[in-house]
């Protein structure tokens, strides 16, 4: 896809890596939608975006991505001020293990009801033009780590689901294409500094062998900088044949696509 005049429905884009996207598509030219329950830190972003990119390319709408009214006046809000959406970037996510729910909800049903949201506002069928969904999941959606298996099974389901929704044939008609992008530890507040050998020490409530485990996993994958994510994100958008693609980036690998291989009907 070709981002000159294309519009990005972008959530959780206050800050962080949601910011960074933001910002790659202001300055390949298209408009940004940004999202988040954040407010104060949304219209931040919004106004520093405005001066650099001008009013007419950027908005920002609070919003929680639990509250399905919430998101959807989001989808609203941008056709109204834009004419069209071509891109949804499901990215609003949160770490904790202290609340299950509430990592469900954010990391998972949001995303699968912001996918949803955006098969019905991009579709051909409802007189949009199609276009591209990128889920944001982690490596962690697709291994294991014993010190945070809540936020794990957040992140697996967001695999599975991207990869199953482009499957069907349907979706194909409708102009769209879903893919799935999982970086490794990333240099932002989620990833606390606290966890690195230089911090401070990890934060309350951590036992020294889940500091132990993330200390050892931060040292194999090594910490991605922003830039490097958003390196990936920009191909997962241009690059128009990947429908179902899952892209891992980290430190020590790059950029690499990962291809599940279904079981067999046999099994
Ligand atoms: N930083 C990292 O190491 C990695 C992050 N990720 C994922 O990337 C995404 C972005 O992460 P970061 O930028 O690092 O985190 P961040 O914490 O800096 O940004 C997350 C944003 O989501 C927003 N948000 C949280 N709950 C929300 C809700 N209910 N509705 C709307 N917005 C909400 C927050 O206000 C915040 O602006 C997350 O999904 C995270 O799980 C994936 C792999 C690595
Ligand atoms: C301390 C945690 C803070 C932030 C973490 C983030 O939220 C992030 O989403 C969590 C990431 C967890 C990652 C866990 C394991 C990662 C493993 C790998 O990336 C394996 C990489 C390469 C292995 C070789 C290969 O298969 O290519």
């Amino acid at each position: 896809m070709k981002l000159k005049g294309k519009v990005a429905l972008i959530s959780g884009g206050a800050r962080g890596l949601g910011r960074a996207y933001a910002e790659a598509i202001l300055k390949a030219s298209g408009k940004v939608c940004l999202c988040d329950i954040d407010s104060e830190e949304g219209f931040k972003t919004l106004n520093k975006f405005q001066k650099t990119f001008g009013n007419d390319n950027v908005m920002f709408v609070k919003c929680d991505v639990t509250d399905h009214n919430s998101f959807e006046n989001v989808f609203k809000q941008a056709k109204r001020k834009f004419g069209a959406l071509d891109i949804v970037v499901n990215n609003a996510g949160l770490l904790t293990e202290d609340n299950v729910r509430k990592t469900m909800m954010v990391n998972s049903i949001g995303v699968i009801e912001g996918t949803q949201l955006a098969t019905h506002y991009l579709s051909k069928e409802s007189g949009g033009q199609g276009g591209v969904v990128v889920n944001i999941s982690s490596t962690a959606g697709l291994t294991p780590v014993f010190y945070m298996p809540i936020y794990v099974a957040s992140k697996y389901s967001i695999v599975g689901y991207t990869r199953s929704v482009a499957q069907n044939p349907a979706n194909k008609e409708r102009g769209m294409r879903y893919t799935c992008l999982c970086p490794a530890f990333t240099d932002t507040t989620m990833f606390d500094k606290k966890w690195s050998d230089e911090g401070e020490g990890p934060p309350p409530g951590v036992s020294e062998e889940e500091k132990k485990g993330a200390l050892h996993l931060i040292e194999a994958t090594g910490v991605n900088t922003v830039e490097e994510v958003v390196k990936g994100f920009m191909l997962l958008l241009e690059v128009d044949d990947n429908n179902g693609a899952v892209m891992t980036v980290t430190k020590k690998h790059g950029i690499q696509y990962r291809h599940g291989k279904p079981l067999s009907h046999k099994l």
